[in-house]
């Protein structure tokens, strides 16, 4: 599967913004190799992330490591400096606002990986909230990765109410699940293949390569960085500022030896039963490679439970269990939300099992994916186009940034571009977003047939979080 040919985004490098009667300069740059010493307006930034996410104060080595990943995946950082500052305030060359993001892919269910802008670290600090700072880096970071030709931008949220204002919307979810190991894991069918305990060092060499396989066999996975690896081994958690080595590996290897599959876990510190597992990270490159990687971790002994916080919402294995009730699940969260940019791209590099023609109007306050959009996959591939504007309404003249939906004659369906995002891989059906309000159609027609386009062959899931 071949990644599409992508411009590199090239937004201004210094920007002055004025907010509430406080000015501030914006810059945005790149990290440069030689670590801390070489990048002093990038330790600035990552003090400044940390504090927006009330964690402690950089060590020199998570400096060293949080500016090694930036440099090596090329992270354009932006950053909000106050012009001035009162008496013992902390300095101007603090940023009061952070923003970082990086070229990454969405797996669409196409035939090619997505480019896809992914978009993280954002923070602003608490006496400078409330004036603008996000929705000016936002505006002009979504403006740049649009006009690079990205389709559809990433993230993920802290809190869900912030990112439908920018035209984000919920896209992949996934499960909080326990597996009962007090006994074998007992399977309908039986797994193929060796598990064998594994050299975290070599894992991190080798896992890149691995996660590939499953990154392009996944609809719903979104590329990983180059932290996830050092992350996910124990060799050091940016958050926790340490190594974890109760971090342990295993690969799993096909019946020709060859490794497809990873597992990493580490045994939680107990004084009682039951004795429980946590799964870091585990990626097959089939289900039937992780289906087998969890029969390996609740086959170890001293395990009466295991827990992974990143299952599927469908989960074969739950079906492979000769009895359902060994697996349970504790909880469910969105994981990547996604914003389209150019609802053309978008949705002519996604695959569609449905022959429908629907004329679809989206309502993007930011105006990048506003307008009318026929999809018609009658003919087999699908043929997007622009078919004209959206004629304006109250909400649109009021500068609503939640404007309400309303049916344009010659649509048959209309929708924020936060539903389009969460509708775009399949995550939802389009009734449930229609009795949720977020979809308005002509008729039960026009409804079915937006639904059967939209719908896709399996959940989309990732393993990537970010
Ligand atoms: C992708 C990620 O990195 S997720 C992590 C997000 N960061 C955090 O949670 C760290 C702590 N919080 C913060 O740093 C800040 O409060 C932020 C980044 C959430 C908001 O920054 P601000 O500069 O205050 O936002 P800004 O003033 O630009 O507000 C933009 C809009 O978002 C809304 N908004 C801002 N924060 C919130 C919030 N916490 N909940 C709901 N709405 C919010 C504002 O009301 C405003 O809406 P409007 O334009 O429709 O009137």
């Amino acid at each position: 599967m071949a990644d599409r040919a992508q411009q590199p985004t090239e937004p201004p490098a210094v920007q002055e913004y004025a907010a509430g009667g406080h000015e501030y300069t914006v810059t945005r740059f790149r990290v440069d190799p030689g670590g801390p010493s070489a990048n002093p307006e990038a330790v600035e930034w990552v003090r400044a992330v940390r504090q927006g996410f009330h964690q402690t104060e950089p060590t020199p080595e998570t400096l060293e490591r949080t500016l090694a990943w930036l440099h090596e995946d090329r992270v354009l950082l932006c950053a909000a400096h106050p012009r001035e500052v009162p008496e013992a305030a902390l300095p101007p060359r603090r940023p009061a606002a952070t923003f970082a993001s990086w070229e990454g892919t969405l797996n669409v269910g196409g035939p090619a990986l997505l480019p896809a802008r992914l978009i993280s670290e954002v923070t602003v600090r608490p006496t400078h909230s409330r004036r603008g700072l996000l929705r000016t880096l936002m505006g002009t970071e979504l403006a740049a990765a649009r006009t690079a030709g990205h389709a559809v931008a990433l993230l993920t949220v802290t809190e869900a109410t912030i990112y439908g204002r920018f035209g984000f919307g919920a896209a992949t979810f996934d499960r909080t699940v326990e597996v009962s190991a007090t006994t074998r894991l007992r399977l309908k069918a039986p797994t193929s293949g060796t598990v064998e305990l594994a050299d975290p060092e070599a894992l991190r060499e080798l896992a890149p390569r691995l996660f590939r396989r499953f990154h392009e066999s996944s609809h719903g996975s979104v590329s990983r960085v180059s932290y996830h690896w050092r992350e996910y081994t124990g060799e050091y958690g940016l958050t926790a500022q340490e190594p974890d080595p109760a971090v342990r590996c295993a690969v799993h290897h096909d019946e020709h030896g060859r490794p497809d599959g990873w597992v990493t876990y580490r045994f939680e510190p107990t004084t009682g039963y039951p004795l429980t597992l946590t799964v870091v990270d585990l990626v097959g490159a089939s289900p039937d490679v992780s289906i087998a990687l969890w029969e390996f971790v609740t086959s170890l002994d001293l395990v009466d439970r295991v827990r992974f916080g990143r299952a599927p919402v469908e989960d074969p294995l739950a079906w492979a269990l000769a009895d359902r009730g060994d697996y349970r699940v504790t909880g469910e969260s969105d994981r990547i939300w996604l914003r389209v940019l150019d609802p053309v791209a978008a949705l002519a590099a996604r695959s569609y099992t449905a022959r429908r023609r629907v004329v679809l109007s989206v309502v993007d306050p930011m105006g990048h994916a506003d307008g009318l959009f026929a999809l018609d996959t009658t003919g087999g591939a699908p043929v997007v186009e622009r078919v004209g504007d959206r004629p304006r309404t109250a909400d649109d003249d009021a500068g609503a940034s939640l404007p309400a939906v309303e049916l344009p004659p010659g649509a048959d369906a209309a929708m924020r571009v936060d539903a389009l995002g969460s509708l775009y891989l399949g995550a939802v059906k389009a009734s449930t977003l229609a009795r949720a309000g977020l979809v308005v159609a002509r008729d039960e027609d026009a409804l079915r047939a937006l639904q059967d386009l939209m719908e896709t062959p399996t959940a989309p899931y990732g393993v990537t979080q970010f």
